[in-house]
C-alpha cells in the first residue's frame, strides 16, 4: 500500500524554527499524556506535509530532563505524522567524527534514568522489537539529504542517550567509548523508543557540537563552542529538511515499522482498562480501525 508523507521534524538544540514552509502556522496539538514542548508548526514543501516541534521549546526553556517525550511524540501522531526525523546536538566520542559532521544514528545505548520510557503500563502491555530502532529507508534518506545540502555524514554510528543535564565525567566519556558507542547527547532516549511504539519510523540526524571529554586532560566540553558550532550546524540542518523532503518518492509505500504494534499488545481485550484505551486513542488507531 502507499500513501502520502507527512514527516514530522523534530528540531534540537540550535534548531527552533523552520523557513521557507507553505502555508505555514503555528498550531496548539493537544496530547493526552502531558505538554509538548511547543505548539507545532503546520506547512508544506510542495506535495510533502511538514510538521516541525522544537524540542526544547521556542526559546529553548525545556532540559533535556523535562522534556515530555510521550507527549510529543503522541502530539506528531495526532497531528497525521507518518514518519520522523529528528535532529540533535551531539558530542563525540570518536577521533574522526569531527565538530561540523553529521551522523546518521542507527543504534542507541540508553543510559536515561529518569523518564517515562513507554506508552504501555497501568495495566497494559505491550513489547515491540528495538533491535532495530532506526528506520534505515529513513536513515538513508536523510543522509543523503546531508550529503546533498553539503555537509560531511557518517552513515551509521551508535549513540549513547545520558541524563544530563551536565556533560559527562572523563570516567563516563571512556567507558562509553569502550562500550563502542560513538556519538553523546541527552534527548533522543526515549524519544525513539516511543516513535517506535507509535508505529512512526524514526531516523536520526546528530550534528557533532564537540569533542566529549575523554579527549584530553586539558579539554572538557565548552557550552559556547557548543553554542556557536550549533548555530553554524543549525543552517546546514535546515538545508538539510530542504534536500529531505525534496528527494522522497513521490508516493510513500508502507514500511514494516507502521504495524510494529500488530501483536504486541499481550493484554486481553476484555482486560483492556477503558481509561488507558481512552488515553491511547492516537497510538492504537491502526489497531482500532483493524
Ligand atoms: C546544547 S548541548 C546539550 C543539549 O543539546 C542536545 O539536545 P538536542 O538533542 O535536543 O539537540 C543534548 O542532548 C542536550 O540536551
Ligand atoms: N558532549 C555532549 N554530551 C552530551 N550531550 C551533548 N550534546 C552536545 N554535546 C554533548
Amino acid at each position: 500500500m502507499s500513501s502520502a508523507w507527512t514527516i514530522g521534524v523534530i528540531g534540537g538544540s540550535g534548531l527552533y524554527r523552520m523557513d521557507g514552509l507553505q502555508d505555514a502556522e503555528w498550531l496548539p496539538v493537544s496530547s493526552t499524556f502531558g505538554k509538548p514542548s511547543d505548539e507545532i508548526l503546520f506547512g508544506r514543501i510542495g506535495d510533502v506535509n511538514l510538521r516541525f516541534l522544537p524540542r526544547h521549546g521556542r526559546g529553548h526553556r525545556i532540559p533535556p530532563g523535562e522534556i515530555d517525550a510521550r507527549a510529543n511524540i503522541d502530539a506528531l501522531k495526532r497531528s497525521g505524522c507518518t514518519d520522523i526525523l529528528a535532529i540533535s546536538a551531539i558530542g563525540s566520542l570518536r577521533e574522526h567524527l569531527a565538530p561540523g559532521h553529521f551522523v546518521a544514528v542507527d543504534q542507541f545505548i540508553d543510559r536515561t534514568v529518569a523518564r517515562p520510557a513507554s506508552f504501555f503500563g497501568n495495566g497494559l502491555a505491550a513489547h515491540v522489537s528495538l533491535a532495530d530502532p532506526v528506520c534505515p529507508r529513513l536513515s538513508a534518506l536523510a543522509a543523503d539529504a546531508v550529503e546533498a545540502a553539503g555537509g560531511q555524514v557518517a552513515r551509521g554510528g551508535t549513540y549513547l542517550a545520558m541524563e544530563g543535564p551536565q556533560f559527562s565525567t572523563r570516567a563516563e566519556s571512556r567507558l562509553y567509548r569502550q562500550w563502542g558507542a560513538d556519538v553523546i547527547g541527552m534527548t533522543a532516549m526515549p524519544e525513539a523508543r516511543l516513535a517506535r511504539e507509535a508505529g512512526l519510523p524514526y531516523a536520526l540526524v546528530g550534528m557533532v557540537t564537540d569533542y566529549d571529554c575523554w579527549r584530553a586532560e586539558n579539554e572538557a566540553v565548552d557550552i559556547g563552542e557548543v553554542v556557536a558550532q550549533m548555530r553554524t550546524n543549525g543552517d546546514l540542518a535546515r538545508r538539510t529538511v530542504v534536500c529531505f523532503v525534496a528527494a522522497l518518492p513521490a508516493r510513500r509505500e508502507a514500511s514494516p515499522i507502521d504495524t510494529a504494534l500488530d501483536g504486541a499488545l499481550l493484554t486481553a481485550p476484555d482486560a483492556r482498562d477503558p481509561d488507558m484505551l481512552i488515553r491511547l486513542e492516537a497510538i492504537l488507531a491502526r489497531l482500532s480501525a483493524d
